[in-house]
């Protein structure tokens, strides 16, 4: 678990200060991946670099697993650096290393003897799923395998926190997919907490529980990415939830048009359906789509109901759990 509290960082510039971090409090829950996302100059990568212990704040405290990391120096500061992976940004092995090497460097420098390192590595490659380009050198590897191969090495001390700065950035969205599939299982098969910066909301999408949008060094939304975009005015949803054509249904003949935020198997499947029977009302799907959140099907539809009892079937939408969040006809704009 990672609890950040009020954090400051300015740096010294030669047009005056800067303020990076400007007071951010966030907790990131043990055992999940927690995605930071803001526009460029925001802070994602000062926070990073102060929670994995690169960059000093200048006020506030970070704590993982409940040990406080700000102020820590010397033997203490290096054994709470390695609770922490990190995946740098950008390319970051060293070439004149296999992959095999680079994942091991963590571990010669803790002194883990040779027969141990090498089945630690194995296991590590495995994980990866690199296994078989363990004595490649990092020119031999495509983009996507050279960042599997810094997840492991981020990975090698058995980290309880693993922090990935950008890792994405560059990479087509097929390669995209393999690194979130190892960042995925290393969160599910070694349960560790996972904070990952980036600019992608494909990363979000495919591999967060949570995510925090930081703005001007603050935090300005924060939760679980599945209550976020049940709520009409979350930035994430806005960016999450399928597009629906504004003008979808403004001209038609329904009685009601409402947008529909419908989350997990059962709601996606079933609600609209059941609800036109249990209402006796014509219920047609006007325009939005379908997507994923990780596992979860996620919805937003705009419908456009008819029947003297349009009213009441949108309350039951809502009452039921999904959101209905908008009608541009009618009077009817309720959120669950
Ligand atoms: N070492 C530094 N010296 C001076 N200013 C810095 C330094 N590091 C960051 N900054 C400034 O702090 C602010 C936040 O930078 P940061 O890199 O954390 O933002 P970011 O959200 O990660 O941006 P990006 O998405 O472009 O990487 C910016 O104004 C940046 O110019």
């Amino acid at each position: 678990m990672i609890t950040v509290e009020n954090l400051t960082k300015t740096f010294p510039s030669q047009g005056g200060p800067v303020t990076a971090l400007a007071g951010v409090t966030l907790d990131v829950r043990a055992g999940t991946v927690c995605g930071v996302v803001g526009p460029s100059g925001a802070g994602k990568s000062t926070l990073a670099r102060c929670v994995a212990l690169l960059e000093r704040p200048d006020s506030g405290s970070i704590r993982v697993d409940g040990t406080d990391l700000v102020g820590l120096d010397g033997s203490r500061l290096r054994a709470a650096r390695r609770q922490i992976g990190v995946v740098p940004q950008g390319d970051s092995l060293l070439r004149q290393r296999t992959a095999a090497g680079n994942v091991a460097l963590p571990l010669e420098s803790a002194g883990m003897p040779a027969p141990q390192r090498r089945s630690r590595v194995a296991e590590l490659l495995d994980l990866v799923g690199l296994t078989d380009k363990a004595g490649n050198y990092p020119d031999q590897l495509s983009g996507g395998q050279r960042q599997r191969v810094a997840v492991a090495r981020a990975l090698a001390a058995n980290p309880s926190v693993l922090l990935a700065d950008e890792p994405t950035s560059a990479l087509d969205p097929e390669t995209t997919g393999s690194v979130l599939t190892v960042l995925d299982r290393a969160r599910a098969e070694l349960g560790v907490t996972v904070l990952v910066v980036t600019h992608d909301m494909a990363v979000v999408r495919r591999i967060c529980d949570d995510v925090a949008v930081l703005e001007h060094g603050r935090v300005v939304e924060h939760g679980r990415v599945l209550d976020l975009v049940s709520d009409a005015n979350s930035r994430t949803a806005a960016t999450l939830l399928p597009e629906v054509d504004q003008s979808a249904g403004v001209a038609g003949n329904h009685d009601r048009v409402a947008d529909v935020v419908l989350v997990g198997f059962a709601a996606v499947g079933a609600l609209l359906p059941e609800a036109a029977s249990r209402f006796d009302v014509q219920l047609a799907l006007l325009g939005g789509g379908l997507t994923r959140l990780g596992e979860t099907p996620v919805a937003r539809f705009r419908v456009g109901l008819t029947g003297e009892r349009a009213d009441s079937a949108l309350e039951w939408i809502s009452d039921t759990g999904a959101v209905v969040v908008r009608t541009p006809k009618g009077p009817q704009g309720v959120a669950a």
